[in-house]
């Protein structure tokens, strides 16, 4: 079976030697912090910009439709809650306003590319995304999990919460968000790089039995193996993909401008090649970018590798 997929996906790769699949492209920038304890991924979408992703974009042979930034307000001017789900009334609301962007986009036939902030707007990009196609399936690129709920939860920050939620586990708020749940069916799930998962985060994930390749797998099988599998789970019956790319998945040597960095991440060469294994499938109906952390990054690294991956998902190819 996957040698069939595997021989597509070259003949495919072939025919489209040197060129491009031209798409519309819109930029949302959600430049929320309130999710995470560090500050300074409010600054990502700037950063991100400022590295050269709509100039780029362009040079691809894509046209791109950059609508700004999201207004979020500042942690300082909210009070943070229960200090179990820091947040969760901003972070629910900017959700439900980012969501109706995403799937707005996606009926006027532009491929959504929201950027963040930290992790905690895949509820309002990936909500979105899942209205408009009811069978996504997501690719998770993450040294974490993000399956942590209120009573697993070390830190409090929804950003590490934000899967379960969107597979219909965790606070109800979260999980309801918009009014319905699950968005997305668990077994469409696949997270890709995770080497640092909390106790209880694990528990659940096995009890889920959600697909996880961790860095271990990656070693064992390679990147090609992995990503042909995850490409198979979320894209189950050629179904569309959703990619959330957390730039923490990165090795920190590559990717320092991070707000949790754990060590032994994805090789620069594997992050690419993951991003065009998921360029070939030509089956990634909308991505995020979170986590740059400009506070932390040295002359703006992290961003550059941020737009760089973001072209190989997209489309571009070394021949
Ligand atoms: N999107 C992220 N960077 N998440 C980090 C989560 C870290 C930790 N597991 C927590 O729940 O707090
Ligand atoms: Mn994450
Ligand atoms: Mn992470």
């Amino acid at each position: 079976m996957y040698y069939f997929i595997s021989e597509q996906y070259r003949q495919r790769s072939m025919a489209n030697r040197g060129e491009i699949f031209p798409m519309r492209i819109r930029v949302i920038g959600a430049p929320i912090d309130l999710g995470a304890d560090r500050r300074g991924v409010d600054i990502g979408p700037r950063a991100i910009r400022y590295a050269g992703l709509i100039d780029q974009l362009h040079r691809l042979g894509h046209s791109v439709n950059d609508v700004g930034n999201i207004n979020i307000p500042l942690p300082e001017n909210q009070p943070t809650g229960n200090p179990r789900l820091k947040y969760l009334e901003p972070i629910t609301n900017l959700a439900v306003e980012l969501s109706d962007m995403v799937s707005d986009a996606l009926q006027s036939e532009e491929f959504p590319l929201i950027l963040g902030g930290d992790h905690s707007m895949s509820l309002g990009s990936i909500s979105g995304v899942a209205r408009v196609h009811k069978d996504v399936g997501v690719i998770w690129v993450d040294a974490h999990a993000d399956f942590n709920v209120e009573g697993t939860t070390p830190s409090g920050n929804i950003h590490g919460m934000i899967l379960a939620a969107l597979a219909g586990i965790g606070n109800e708020h979260l999980v309801n968000v918009g009014g319905w749940a699950p968005k997305i069916d668990k077994n469409k799930i696949v997270i890709v790089g995770a080497r640092d998962l909390d106790t209880g985060e694990q528990e659940l994930l096995r009890k889920h039995n959600i697909h996880v390749f961790t860095m271990s797998d990656l070693d064992r099988r390679g990147i090609s193996y992995v990503m042909q599998q995850a490409i198979e789970i979320a894209g189950a019956n050629n179904g569309p993909i959703h990619l959330s790319l957390d730039m923490d998945s990165l090795d920190p040597r590559e990717a320092p401008g991070v707000g949790t960095p754990v060590r032994g991440g994805l090789s620069y060469r594997e992050a690419h090649f993951a991003m065009e294994m998921i360029a070939e499938t030509q089956r990634m109906v909308s991505m995020d970018v979170v986590e740059v952390n400009s506070i932390l990054d040295r002359e703006n690294t992290t961003a550059q590798l941020a737009v760089e991956l973001t072209l190989s998902a997209l489309g571009k190819k070394i021949l």
